[in-house]
């Protein structure tokens, strides 16, 4: 290990970015200047799709013709419907949405275009596409037939209604919907830095975004929603989450949702999602509900006493998802459904003043050395 090296990119600023504002000092996190508390609670996550793309909030005329483009957008084609159908049904719901974002790409004849129109269409394209995707590779591993979109719903209720055929208590839907607004950006985490990668190559968006998708995969990044509700699940019930937490940290085992690279003293979403979760377990009113929010509640406090170390996004996000009825392996697509808006905004800043993306590394290999003939070996 060297001194002049910084390990993982911790604490270096790679570029310029217009997008979002990451405030550790503050625990606080604006997109375009907007508090994402603000857009969470006041605005709905079409707006902050609109937001972070356009970079103001919308009129309400341009935000009703926003609504009707994504509308228009939505619905997959036969042939990516047949390829869903033949998907393992064992197989991650984030390597099936990462191969039907790729199969995607390679139905667009325009992929390639990366003027910013056609980098804007393809970004509504894959938000408006993408859910059913998920939902339809949902409705399949329980072989179920994929319902379609409906376009009198909004984003989220048309998300409900794929999976499920109905959509569910408004309280629900807003839960949903904060979490969608809360997951959609934050500045240049790993996957977006994928993502960025790989449009600085100047290759196509769909590329960008399914490398994207592989690195938010990952259980120390997106997949972690998932791995909180494996946790949840092993603690079994509330009484036991004391004791479990501090047996695992004797352990030195990692605690899932919890820490993160840039914020130290508190993640700026979990005050708004934890809210949000706790408004749905007192509508959903059941012993399963309370039992995941108390319990969540315990594992919290006895993390931040005994290493003072903070809950991360995907800690609230988590229980909250299981409550609402998705299955835990999908709740990473779900991460996808929001953050498209996220990686898609970085491709186009990225293109719009384009700067090859490649570090130098510091070799520890052998020194040079001759190649010995195989019959000398
Ligand atoms: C939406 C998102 O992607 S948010 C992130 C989601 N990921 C998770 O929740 C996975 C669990 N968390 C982690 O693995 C880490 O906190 C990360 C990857 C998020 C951040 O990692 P880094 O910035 O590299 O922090 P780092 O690993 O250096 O941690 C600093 C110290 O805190 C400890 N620590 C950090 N997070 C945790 C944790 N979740 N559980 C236990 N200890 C932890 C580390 O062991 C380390 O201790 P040490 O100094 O005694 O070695
Ligand atoms: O910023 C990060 O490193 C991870 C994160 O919270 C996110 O991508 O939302």
């Amino acid at each position: 290990m060297s001194d002049d090296i910084k390990y993982g990119l911790a604490g270096v600023v790679t570029d310029d970015t217009a997008i979002s504002k990451v405030m550790p000092e503050t625990n606080s996190l604006t997109y375009r200047g907007y508090a994402v508390q603000d857009l969470a609670t006041q605005a709905d996550f079409e707006e902050t799709a609109y937001v972070i793309w356009n970079g103001d909030l919308p009129s309400a005329s341009e935000l009703e013709e926003f609504r009707k483009r994504e509308k228009s957008e939505r619905g997959l084609s036969d042939d990516l419907l047949s390829v869903i159908a033949r998907y393992n049904r064992d197989a991650h719901p984030m390597d099936t949405v990462r191969t039907s974002v790729s199969f995607l790409g390679q139905e667009d004849p325009t992929a390639d275009d990366s003027s910013p129109e056609g980098l804007y269409d393809k970004s509504i394209r894959m938000m408006a596409k993408i859910p059913e995707m998920v939902a339809a590779d949902y409705r399949h591993r329980k072989g179920e037939k994929p319902i379609g979109p409906d376009e009198g719903l909004s984003f989220s209720e048309n998300f409900f209604h794929m999976c499920f055929g109905e959509v569910p208590a408004p309280e629900v839907i807003k839960c949903f919907d904060i979490s969608m607004t809360l997951y959609a950006e934050h500045s240049f985490n790993a996957s977006t830095f994928a993502a960025r990668v790989i449009a600085s190559t100047t290759s196509d968006i769909y590329s960008a975004v399914t490398g994207a998708i592989g690195a938010l995969k990952g259980p120390l990044h997106g997949g972690a929603n998932e791995a909180v509700m494996h946790m949840l699940k092993e603690v079994g019930e509330p009484e036991n989450a004391r004791e479990w937490m501090l047996t695992a940290l004797k352990e030195k085992r990692k605690i899932m949702g919890f820490g993160h690279r840039v914020y130290r003293s508190g993640d700026s979403r979990v005050p708004t999602m934890t809210d949000a979760f706790k408004a749905m377990v007192d509508i959903i009113d059941t012993d399963e509900a309370r039992k995941y929010w108390e319990m969540s509640r315990i594992l919290d406090d006895t993390m931040v006493e005994a290493k003072g170390i903070y809950p991360n996004l995907d800690f609230p996000a988590g229980p909250a998802y299981y409550l609402m009825g998705f299955d835990i392996p999908m709740f990473t697509p779900l991460f996808v459904m929001s953050r498209i808006t996220g990686w898609t905004a970085h491709i186009a800043e990225q293109l719009d003043e384009n700067k090859l993306i490649r570090p130098l590394s510091n070799y520890t290999g052998p020194d040079e050395r001759s190649v010995t003939p195989i019959g000398e070996r």
